[in-house]
């Protein structure tokens, strides 16, 4: 007799971007883009400024609608900005709750501000806080809701190399932690390579190349096969890409 062995079911996520359009007056940001991020994958979008990174990922927020196309996403999403965007008046605890319900929301907040270090720092008031501390507060706001699709914008690239660094080690944690899908943002073609598991350079109004990146930790700080790929993303860039 066989058996059968009941599994929870697996929550979707990620999300499909097909032919989608945004134009501003005449200027045609987004032409008829296409992408897919898959389950639990960490997707990192280069990409020149003003070719419209933010505008894509306002589009995934629902902060903004398509012109054309259509966008299709997970019910819970976060986003997180390069400015931490908390407020100034609530302390950090206060700042991850808001939004929030039930009995256990100020423990769910408490222990995801541990998970990105800052237990015991709940009482402070943002303007205490370093800029990497704040942009974990943020962390901690968009992962307290559980959500199936992160949406992080430039968001380390205010901070400092060190700092930045860390952050890379803390997305590294907390993605094996909370499965969702992510998409972030970056100039950064280093940052790029640190974290993804693809690099999508956009150009013209679209995708124009996609790397799987299949390097261990080790190799994505320093082998023949990160520089490689770092040449090509700089090619996928462009002249404008090359600073
Ligand atoms: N609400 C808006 N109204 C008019 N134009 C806009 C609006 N939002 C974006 N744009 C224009 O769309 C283009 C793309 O902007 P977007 O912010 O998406 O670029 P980006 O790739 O994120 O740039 P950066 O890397 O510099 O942040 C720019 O030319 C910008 O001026």
């Amino acid at each position: 007799m066989s058996s059968t062995v009941a599994t929870e079911p697996r929550r979707q996520t990620g999300a499909v971007v097909e032919q989608v359009v945004r134009q501003f007056g005449d200027r045609v940001v987004l032409d008829r883009l296409d992408l897919t991020i898959g389950d639990e994958e960490l997707v990192i979008l280069l990409g020149p400024s003003g070719c419209g990174k933010s505008t894509l990922l306002r589009l995934l927020a629902g902060l903004d609608r398509p012109d054309g196309g259509r966008v299709e996403v997970p019910a819970r999403r976060a986003i997180v900005f390069q400015a931490d965007r908390l407020l100034p008046w609530q302390r950090v605890l206060r700042n991850v709750t808001l939004g929030l319900h039930g009995p256990d929301a100020e423990q769910r907040a408490r222990d995801v501000l541990a998970e990105v270090g800052l237990a015991g720092r709940e009482k402070a008031w943002p303007k205490e806080l370093s800029g990497g501390e704040a942009q974990r507060v943020s962390l901690a706001r968009a992962l307290v809701s559980e959500p199936e699709l992160v949406l992080l914008d430039e968001p380390f690239a205010a901070l400092d190399a060190i700092t930045r660094l860390r952050m890379h080690d803390l997305v590294r944690a907390l993605r094996t932690r909370h499965h969702a899908a992510m998409l972030l943002v970056t100039h950064d073609v280093d940052e790029a390579i640190a974290l993804a598991d693809r690099i999508v350079v956009m150009s013209n109004g679209r995708i124009g190349a996609s790397h799987e990146v299949h390097l261990g930790a080790a190799d994505r700080e320093a082998s023949v096969a990160r520089e490689e790929l770092r040449a090509r993303l700089l090619e996928d860039l462009g002249p404008a890409g090359q600073h």
